[in-house]
Formats: structure tokens, C-alpha cells, sequence
């Protein structure tokens, strides 16, 4: 087994968001050993740069020797490189081992403060940038690295194929990030073909974006360094960043950082939410003559959404396809607990999670005067709606109903009840929902109520 491994030849941002901390996020996120030479303290935040101090440029080359000697470097990134002897190092180094370089050439922060200095500039472009299989200039650096302002698609293709040209990296991204559209489309140029791609995600509106260039450089140099073409590298990088953007974080006062967690965190949250599901449904298997009673005619559905930060909307809670039906007499899941499944219970948990973020999961059945009584005898807090009472304007918006109502009940006992009830319209049946924490929970909560229903009626 062959372990990749990564390096960032970059600066720290004392705000986390960029630099280093990005690129080592970002490395581990796409399963990649991550390892720093380290080229300048930033004293940074959201806001802005309040001071530098630069690395010797002699201890910036022992770094990358260090790890280079012992441990092996598949391939690496450079980000903040701010002045010509550290960039004359940095070029040696990477001469010397040989392995692919990807550059991010960076000039300035989000924030507009320098992190080059201005007569850097030349050596960037005479030294590091010829050595660059990838390079991934910004709006604004293409400008300064072809001469012409860069602010259409068309000044970035021209751009591109220029830096290829006179600069001689393998493949130039111009990003447009700084562009604008509803797509953020980058451009990639291929110096020996000549040929142009295009990499297009939606534009997300968010002023979160301080260590995008960093995060997304920093994932082309793992998807080379876990061996994948540059092509596959840089879609995977344009993947893995659209989601860190998406995911942001809403942190300081300026620009907040990207999440390049985001792309692990998904994925473990919703292996959990699967887990959790199925210790669920086992329950309601064990005991499928018991709940089998309480099916309503509509089916039940149970759901349970991912941790609320990352509970945007229905495709974000998992449920039953087919729903949780009655057969001979039992209740039976018609499938294994899927994504985007349910709209019915997912818009419970989705308006329960306003009021309390860790109610994330919820069972609907059938209305039964005697689940509430044995409800109440347990203790728990119920609530209900009157879907009699739902303003016009509401019932004309497809999807409105449950979400107001469950506010309705919320609001009525002042947190999110541990049940909410109604006793339906023209057309709509009675029903209850339980709500709880986790699956488990609910339908544990649903057991004590079902077995004090059966306990009484021995009596
Ligand atoms: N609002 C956005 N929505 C979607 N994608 C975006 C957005 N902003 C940037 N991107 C994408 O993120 C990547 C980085 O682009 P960008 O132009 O922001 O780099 P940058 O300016 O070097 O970043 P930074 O200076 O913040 O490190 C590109 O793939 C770009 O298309
Ligand atoms: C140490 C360091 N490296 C790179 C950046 C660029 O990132 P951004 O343009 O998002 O501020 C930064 N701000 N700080």
C-alpha cells in the first residue's frame, strides 16, 4: 500500500482560513499526508495582513530537503512565496527532487493587502512559474502575469494561452472567482495541445471565500500526488472547492474561511446518519406487530437529517423509499434509509431544527386518542396544529403546510414538543409525529408510548 503524500510550500495564516492551514486541511480531506515548508508568518485575520515575517530562504530549502529526503514528496503546491531569494530556494529545491509542482501565484490577500513583494514579481514569472506543471492565477494575477486586464471569459482564454506561452507552464488555470455570472467557470489551457477546457460550478452568494485559491491549488497538488492524470486532478479539485465554498464558514468580520472539511465531514456524517437509521429500523422490525397497528393509511416515514450545519434541504435527511408500510399486519420498511427520499417527514425535522438543532429526527402515525393519553401519562410534551386554520396563502405554496403547522406547534408550548399532532381536513388524515434526537430515540419514545397503550388494555 502506497500512502500519497503531499507538500505546501506556503506562508501561515494566523486566521486559519488560508495559507498553509487551508492546504493541509485540504490534503487530508482528499485522504493525502500533508507536509509544510513553511515561508512566512502572517499575522492575519478576516479582515486583513497586520504584519509579515518572512522565512530565511535558507531554512525554507532545508524544509523541503528535510521531507523530501525522508519521507518523499509526490507532489506539492506553492502558495505565499514573497520574496526573489526565497522563491531562488524554492525553485532549487524543487529542481533537485523533481516532483510535479503545482503554483498558486499568490499576490494578495482577499483582504487587498501585498503578500509579494513588488520586485518579486519578474522572478515569479522568470523562475517559479516555468517550473509549474499546474499554475492557477486569479482574475486580477492573470492581469499581471499576461499584461492586459482580465475580465470577461475571453480575456481569461487569451490570458491563458499567453502565460503558457511566454511563461511556460504545462496547463494555466485562469479561476473566476473574481468574475462574474452565475457560474464560476475557471479556464483551463493545455500548453502542448493548445486545447482549452472549461470547469463550471453554480456561484454560490457568499462572501466566505478567504482561502479558495489556496484550498483548490492545494487539491490539485493531492489528486496528483494520490496519482490521478492532471485532468482528473484539477475536476476533483473543482469539486472538492465548490463544496468547501458551499460549506463556508461564517466566521470574523470580514472574509470568512472555505471548509475544506466539509468534503470528509459530509461523507462521515451521512455513513452516521445511514448507521443510525438502520439501528432504528431494527427496532421497529423487532417489534413490527406492535407498531404494524399504527400505520397509517399514508404510510409512516421515519427521517433523520444531517447535523444542522449541514441540513440545507430535503436531500439533506434520510428516509424510507416506499415508506415504512403495513404488511400482514406488520410494519415493514420498503427500503434501506436513502437521501431525498421524504418530503413529507423531512419538512418536520427540516422546521424542528429551526427552533432546536438537535431534534433531527422524526416518525409520522396514525392519530390515536390513546397514544396521547399514554404520551401524557409518560411525561412527554406534545403539541398540536389545526390544519382547519391554515391561512390561503399557505395551502396555495407547494410544501408550505407541514412547515407552518410544526411552527404552529412549536410555538404553542414554546420548544419543540416531543409530539405534534393534528386531527386533518377535508382530504387529510389525522397524525402524529414523533420527534426526538436521533432515530433511536424516536422510535424508543414511540415503544414506551405503544407498550403503556398495551399495558392498560390487559387491565
Ligand atoms: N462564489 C463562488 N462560487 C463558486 N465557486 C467559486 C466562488 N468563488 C470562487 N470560486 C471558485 O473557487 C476557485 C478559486 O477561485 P478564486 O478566483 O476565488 O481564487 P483566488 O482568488 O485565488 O482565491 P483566494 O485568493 O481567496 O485564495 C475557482 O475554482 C473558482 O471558480
Ligand atoms: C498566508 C496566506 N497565503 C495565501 C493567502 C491568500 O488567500 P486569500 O486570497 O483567500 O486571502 C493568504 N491570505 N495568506
Amino acid at each position: 500500500m502506497r500512502i500519497p503524500r503531499a507538500l505546501t510550500i506556503a506562508g501561515l495564516d494566523s486566521g486559519g482560513g488560508a495559507g498553509i492551514t487551508a492546504d493541509l486541511k485540504t490534503f487530508h480531506a482528499l485522504g493525502v499526508y500533508g507536509m509544510v515548508a513553511l515561508t512566512a508568518v502572517t499575522a492575519q485575520n478576516t479582515l486583513g495582513v497586520r504584519a509579515v515575517q518572512e522565512i530565511d530562504p535558507s531554512i525554507v530549502e532545508t524544509q523541503i530537503n528535510a521531507v523530501a529526503e525522508d519521507i518523499g514528496v509526490d507532489a506539492a503546491k506553492t502558495g505565499m512565496l514573497s520574496s526573489s531569494p526565497i522563491m531562488e530556494a524554492v525553485a532549487r529545491a524543487v529542481k533537485r527532487w523533481g516532483f510535479p509542482l503545482v503554483v498558486d501565484p499568490v499576490m494578495y490577500a482577499k483582504s487587498g493587502d501585498p503578500l509579494i513583494r513588488p520586485e518579486a514579481m519578474e522572478t515569479l514569472k522568470r523562475v517559479i512559474i516555468p517550473i509549474a506543471k499546474v499554475v492557477t492565477p486569479n482574475a486580477p494575477e492573470a492581469s499581471h502575469l499576461a499584461g492586459f486586464r482580465v475580465e470577461t471569459l475571453d480575456d481569461a482564454r487569451r490570458a491563458a494561452k499567453v502565460i503558457a506561452e511566454e511563461l511556460h507552464p504545462e496547463i494555466v488555470i485562469v479561476k473566476g472567482g473574481h468574475l462574474t455570472g452565475n457560474e464560476s467557470i475557471d479556464i483551463v489551457y493545455f500548453r502542448d495541445t493548445g486545447e482549452y477546457r472549461e470547469l463550471r460550478a453554480p456561484r454560490i452568494d457568499t462572501k466566505n471565500t478567504h482561502g479558495t485559491g489556496c484550498s483548490f491549488s492545494a487539491a490539485i497538488a493531492a489528486g496528483l500526488a494520490r496519482g490521478l492524470s492532471p485532468w482528473d486532478a484539477i475536476k476533483l479539485a473543482k469539486e472538492l472547492i465548490t463544496t468547501a465554498i458551499k460549506y463556508s464558514l461564517p466566521l470574523g468580520h470580514g472574509h470568512g474561511p472555505v471548509n475544506p472539511m466539509a468534503w470528509l465531514e459530509l461523507r462521515a456524517y451521512r455513513a452516521d446518519v445511514i448507521d443510525e437509521m438502520n439501528k432504528a429500523l431494527s427496532m421497529i422490525e423487532e417489534n413490527a406487530d406492535l407498531i404494524g397497528k399504527y400505520i397509517p393509511e399514508v404510510q409512516s416515514n421515519l427521517g433523520y437529517a444531517l447535523p444542522a450545519f449541514y441540513a440545507r434541504d430535503l436531500n439533506d435527511v434520510a428516509a424510507i423509499p416506499g415508506r415504512i408500510v403495513r404488511y400482514m399486519g406488520k410494519a415493514k420498511p420498503s427500503g434501506p434509509p436513502t437521501f431525498g427520499v421524504s418530503s413529507h417527514v423531512a419538512s418536520y425535522i427540516l422546521t424542528a431544527m429551526k427552533y432546536d438543532s438537535e431534534v433531527r429526527s422524526a416518525m409520522n402515525i396514525k392519530y390515536d386518542d390513546r397514544i396521547i393519553e399514554a404520551a401524557k401519562e409518560l411525561g412527554y410534551v406534545i403539541s398540536s396544529y389545526d390544519r382547519r386554520q391554515e391561512p390561503p396563502e399557505v395551502k396555495a405554496r407547494e410544501g408550505a403546510s407541514i412547515p407552518w403547522g410544526t411552527e404552529q406547534a412549536i410555538k404553542s408550548v414554546g420548544r419543540v414538543p416531543d409530539i405534534i399532532y393534528h386531527l386533518g381536513d377535508w382530504g387529510k388524515e389525522p397524525e402524529i409525529v414523533v420527534l426526538g434526537k436521533s432515530p433511536v430515540e424516536v422510535v424508543s419514545k414511540l415503544l414506551a408510548v405503544l407498550r403503556r397503550i398495551d399495558e392498560k388494555s390487559r387491565f
